[in-house]
């Protein structure tokens, strides 16, 4: 079908807004703001060099350097959704605290939760980003006196989520949407400035013969990824019977797509790097989002040994390990990580609540 014969996003919203006949319409505007600000975001990804940016250099919560894209990105999200009226407020990767709706413009009754820009280590070298986000519905009680949002009115569980997708800048800019009702991808077509549905209905598939993992990390990695990855590697004559592939881009967000595209199992797990650090990707406004389009799609995500929609998040930039992707490829991860190892099963001292545990 040429593209010009598709269904725009504010078509497919409209659609999906029937099943709820009260609902406001709120939702919807609010997804099409963050839209628009994708498109901006995309158009200044695209100048490369050549985008005048604000300075980046400085050091977000993260400890992190930010890059001038980081920061222009974040602005834009900002800037496109704090007028509306739908927000009570905002967090970002880039902001060490919730941000306050200024007190010029109304306040509304959901949060959004982002990742302005996603594997932004990879801007210099033209690779693939993208924009991750989340909404939630703030608590009654502030909405209802309009007051500031505080950390704990974020700290929800994934599977509250009202909304939740990314935006790709690659060849194509796309983006990808969960409502709570099945995946939906949108191609922007450039002649007319609006994302049309082009990827209806995405499946992920159950099984796969490719890996995503930073490999560099290995000697760092617990024993049950270990036993996965070695397996993986082993290929046809190991305990798998077939051969595996790997790809890893760096940018969570290409991997995420890809996986949702043609199957595949992406995993940074909980390691033994920085003690501090209980994983690399952060719960609210990585792991969740991609997490209920993953299981929307048919997939799962998990941190390893629990499902990651369950969890309840205690900061706002709160690390964590995360693997996800084909359904049963992350069952399989799951059941590693659950089960007792040989060590323990040999010495009880090595049990999950023994002396020696590591
Ligand atoms: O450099 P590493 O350790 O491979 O980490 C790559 C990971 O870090 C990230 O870039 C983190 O996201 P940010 O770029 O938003 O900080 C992920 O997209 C990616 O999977
Ligand atoms: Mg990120
Ligand atoms: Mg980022």
């Amino acid at each position: 079908m040429p593209l010009s014969n598709r269904i725009t996003l504010t078509q497919y919203l409209i659609e999906q807004r029937r099943r709820f006949p009260t609902a406001s319409g709120e939702l919807n505007a609010l997804i099409l703001d963050v839209s628009i600000a994708c498109k901006a975001i995309a158009r200044t990804v695209a100048l490369g060099a050549l985008a005048e940016t604000p300075a980046g250099g400085a050091i977000n919560v993260q400890g992190e350097e930010q890059k001038p894209l980081d920061v222009a990105s974040n602005a834009m999200l900002i800037r496109q959704t704090e007028w509306s009226g739908h927000l009570a407020g905002m967090a970002s990767e880039e902001m060490d605290e919730p941000y306050q709706i200024p007190a010029s413009y109304p306040r509304g009754k959901y949060l959004l939760v982002f990742d302005p820009l996603d594997g932004s280590s990879n801007i210099d070298v033209n690779v693939s980003v993208g924009s991750i986000f989340s909404i939630l519905r703030a608590p009654q009680e502030a909405i209802d006196s309009g007051r500031d949002v505080v950390e704990a009115d974020f700290l929800q569980p994934g599977a509250t989520q009202v909304a939740a997708g990314y935006a790709l800048y690659g060849p194509t800019t796309m983006l990808v949407l969960t409502v709570g009702n099945g995946v939906a991808g949108f191609t922007l077509d450039l002649n007319v400035g609006e994302f049309k549905l082009t990827h209806a209905d995405i499946r992920i598939p159950e099984d796969t013969h490719e890996f995503a993992i930073n490999s560099s990390n290995s000697r760092f990695w617990e024993a049950p990824v270990k036993r996965y990855v070695d397996e993986c590697l082993a290929g046809k004559t190991g305990p798998r019977g077939k051969d595996f592939n790997m790809r890893w881009i760096a940018s969570m967000v290409a991997e995420a797509h890809r996986i949702l595209m043609r199957g595949g199992v992406f995993l940074y797990p909980r390691d033994s790097k920085d003690p501090a650090k209980a994983g690399r990707l952060r719960l609210l406004y990585e792991a969740n989002p991609i997490g209920m389009v993953m299981e929307q799609a048919g997939g799962r995500a998990s941190t390893g040994r629990q499902p990651v929609l369950a969890l309840t998040p205690e900061s706002l930039h709160q690390r964590i390990g995360l693997v996800f992707g084909s359904r049963r490829e992350v069952e399989r991860i799951e059941q590693y990580h659950n089960e007792p190892s040989r060590r323990e099963a040999s010495n009880p001292l090595f049990a999950e609540r023994g002396l020696f545990r590591d």
